[in-house]
């Protein structure tokens, strides 16, 4: 398998229900759209998992491939246009808690997978976990989704806060999603970037205004994604942009291969002693 090159994208958010599951499945089948080999790791423990929201059945996941039952090619699902999703639901409260026989069946695994590909997409849990915090830290970009809800920019705040604070995460990604207009987008982003830019010394970016569309709801419904049930919708096109937009950020270039690069920072515990879960005010 050829690592070089695999581009890592956690997509986060910190509250639940913004749209984080919706963006990484659209994402990746619109970069596949576009020729690209895409992974999807489903490490989201809420209950729209990738595989339900696709239709999928998922029997075995990560825990089993950790636990030596089996290797990463025998979990993939084949999701639409060929993206390949791992179910990570695994139980576990952080990577970092795993044995060190563990640890080595973890990079064993991904170093082992014959399946290949260009990107691999993080979709986290909600909340600022250690688990979700430790994923973000190993992606290589960090798309944060917001939304017009009242704790979604004071949860995108703390999560961007932990990260920069604790994890050595200075650059994030923003996706204003459920819009109903390309300016309630700029303003959600206007909102974030006050707070971050006064209190945080971070670098955040907008990179994507996903409108509000009910064909993304009719879309799930099918068990499917608006980005190939419904390819001229609002939202479809501006995931399309987004793909895009993702083609034109710079591509690793790490001799022994992203992924594995991926998983020993998944594992590694982060320099900074304070806990994540400390209060984050
Ligand atoms: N752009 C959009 N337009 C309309 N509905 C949307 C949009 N994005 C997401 N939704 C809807 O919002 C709900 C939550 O979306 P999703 O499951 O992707 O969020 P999540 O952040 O992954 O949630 P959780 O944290 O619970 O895993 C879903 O019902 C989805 O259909």
């Amino acid at each position: 398998m050829t690592l070089n090159g695999v581009k890592v994208i956690a997509v986060t958010g910190g509250k639940g229900g913004v749209g984080k599951t919706s963006t990484a499945i659209n994402t990746a089948v619109a970069l596949a759209e576009k020729g690209k080999r895409v992974l999807v790791l489903d490490a989201d423990l809420g209950l729209a998992n990738v595989d339900v929201m696709l239709g999928l059945r998922a029997d075995r996941n990560l825990s089993h491939v950790i636990n030596g039952e089996c290797g990463l090619d025998d979990i993939l699902l084949e999701g639409p246009s060929g993206i390949q999703i791992i179910p990570a639901t695994s139980g576990y409260q952080s990577m970092v808690e795993l044995s060190a026989k563990q640890h080595v069946g973890l990079i064993r695994a991904f170093s082992e997978m014959r399946s290949e590909c260009d990107v691999l997409i993080v979709d986290t849990a909600a909340g600022i976990s250690d688990m979700v915090l430790s994923f973000a830290r190993a992606s290589q970009d960090v798309m944060v989704v917001v939304c017009d809800e009242p704790t979604s920019i004071t949860d995108a705040y703390a999560l961007i806060k932990l990260l920069s604070r604790d994890y050595g995460v200075f650059r994030f990604r923003v996706v204003a999603n459920m819009v109903r207009s390309l300016r309630e987008g700029q303003e959600l982003f206007a909102k974030l970037s006050r707070v971050t830019d006064r209190f945080l010394d971070v670098a955040i970016e907008q990179v994507a205004t996903i409108p509000f569309d009910d064909n993304l709801r009719q879309s799930i419904r099918k068990q499917s994604v608006v980005v190939t049930a419904y390819p001229n919708s609002p939202a479809a096109i501006a995931y399309q942009g987004l793909a895009s937009k993702i083609l034109s950020w710079p591509v690793p270039q790490q001799p022994t291969g992203h992924l594995e690069f991926f998983v020993e920072r998944l594992i590694t515990k982060p320099h900074a002693s304070r806990s994540a879960t400390q209060e984050v005010s």
